[in-house]
């Protein structure tokens, strides 16, 4: 049995009574991206010396006192548009392939106190555009389950790196459903935190008003545990929160008797595959045995939802990727005559089509003429979209309903037509829209290929959908199946 399929509170029990060190558990990551990595692909960037390096300062300072904190030596993943100091961040594009930071992401710095070992930066797609990973400007990281199929996107290299046993756990970032689609594709927890929880300060911006960075893991406990560390405000951030970060753990104890749960029929209708469905009413036959209850409700405005998600994505991506000119960062064209061409070429150049193609529908819906047809009325279909999950939260307290309409397709299979491509974020969408958090953990398999449930709170209530997805888990063993590679 792998380390990494021990929870995080057994690994440190273990550190604690030192029965195991920090080296120990990094030689696990590497020796299991030796095996499988040449497979699975989920790296850009290994850190081995560095890693190497902190476990053994990190296993030398526990000579003197016993580790306390339940990250303590932890081997890490994150997701390529973290910025990590001196340590290569691309964000899978090839206009940044050298860049160095020369600071750390807020969250870098509160793991750097957590003491977690990182072990290298994962791939994605380029500037967290796309489904699958397949718009990446580097390689395409396969799915742990079955090498023929995506591990999904964008953060789908933090999501199979936690399903392959190369990492304990892993960040990734979610602006439309980037963490919760890859850890349902590859059989993994993942969790989307409420806007404004968890600092954006150093994540590389694709649409300020909707990214969030959130942990992905093996189990719903981990998962809190990695919350509560980086959760947080941070005053670098104007849009972070100012709020007391709940005790997550705590809250998973308790049952979910008299747990009101919401399934929008929206979710279950015409698109989501068969299997996928029945995994959901199979879930909720779990849950009502656990004591809650559901009943159907409607989002009604859920069918707006792709449109406006992205027409304001692109369109904050447009003027967020502005900074890439080949004068502050990364890239420049080796061969223009003037500036006006070093622009062009360098652009040209350096980003991949995914992401030319939604700077210029961004920037089309943000020009003058089109700006109120199209972007402001998408601010306005959002603030229905936001209004719909608050109607629904004030009768429930959580919303239950499947995280992709289907589980990880072929490689090759959405790519020839964006909008099929898009349109697997359909369940996703809604949430970073409404800015709630939400969850994805595995409830069941299709062919050999992991299905998972979503969970959506109502904003900052992080705690009750922990509890919810956590009751559900200790229920099922579903999370405790490992891919054969
Ligand atoms: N970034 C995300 O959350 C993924 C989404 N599929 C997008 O391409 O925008």
């Amino acid at each position: 049995m792998s380390l990494f399929e021990h929870k995080i509170s057994e690994i440190h029990e273990l550190l604690h009574k030192r029965d195991l060190s920090v080296s120990d558990l990094v030689d696990e990551s590497f020796k299991r991206i030796g095996e499988v990595e040449g497979k699975v692909q989920a790296f850009l960037t290994l850190d081995e010396e560095n890693a190497r390096a902190a476990a053994k300062a990190l296993d030398e300072k526990a000579v003197q006192s016993a580790p306390t904190n339940k990250l303590y030596g932890l081997p890490i993943g994150i997701k390529d548009n973290i910025v990590t100091k001196g340590l290569r961040t691309t964000a899978a594009s090839k206009i940044l392939e050298n860049f160095d930071p020369i600071y750390d992401a807020t969250v870098i710095q509160k793991l750097q106190q957590a003491e977690t070992v990182t072990i290298g930066k994962l791939n994605m797609d380029e500037f967290a555009m796309g489904s699958s990973n397949e718009n990446s400007g580097f390689k395409k990281t396969l799915n742990p389950w079955n090498l023929d199929r995506v591990p999904g996107g964008s953060s789908g290299g933090s999501a199979a790196s936690v399903a392959a046993g190369e990492v304990l756990f892993s960040l990734g970032s979610d602006t439309g459903g980037s963490i919760r689609q890859p850890a349902s594709f590859c059989g993994v927890v993942g969790m989307k935190p409420t806007y404004g929880l968890v600092s954006r300060f150093g994540l590389i911006a694709f649409a300020s008003s909707l990214d969030q960075i959130g942990p992905i893991t093996r189990n719903v406990e981990d998962n809190a545990f990695l919350l509560k560390a980086i959760a947080g405000h941070d005053e670098m951030d104007s849009t972070s929160a100012n709020v007391d970060i709940p005790d997550y753990i705590g809250s998973l104890t308790g049952d979910i008797k008299g747990l009101r749960i919401a399934v929008p029929k929206e979710y279950l209708g015409e698109g989501v595959n068969e299997e996928v469905r029945k995994s959901v009413m199979d879930a909720l036959v779990i849950l009502e045995r656990l004591g809650a209850t559901w009943e159907e409700v409607s989002l009604p405005h859920s069918k707006y939802a792709l449109a406006t998600y992205y027409l304001l994505s692109s369109s904050e991506a447009s003027a967020n990727l502005a900074r890439f000119d080949g004068v502050r960062y990364g890239y420049r064209t080796p061969n223009a005559e003037n500036l006006i061409e070093m622009y062009k070429k360098t652009r040209a150049e350096g980003f991949g089509e995914e992401v030319k193609r939604r700077i210029m529908l961004g920037t089309f819906a943000l020009s003058s003429g089109y700006y109120d047809a199209y972007y402001k009325k998408a601010q306005k279909v959002r603030t229905l979209i936001k209004q719909d999950f608050e109607n629904v939260f004030e009768k429930y307290d959580v919303i239950v309903g499947p995280t992709a309409p289907t589980p990880a397709f072929k490689i090759g299979e959405n790519t020839t037509d964006p909008m099929t491509m898009y349109a697997n974020d359909i369940l996703t969408i809604p949430v970073n829209l409404a800015g709630v958090p939400a969850i994805s953990i595995p409830c069941g398999f299709d062919k050999g290929l992991p299905l998972g449930l979503q969970i959506i709170g109502s904003h900052f209530n992080e705690s009750t959908v922990y509890k919810v997805a956590h009751a559900f888990e200790q229920a099922t063993d579903f999370h405790k199946k490992q891919p054969e590679l």
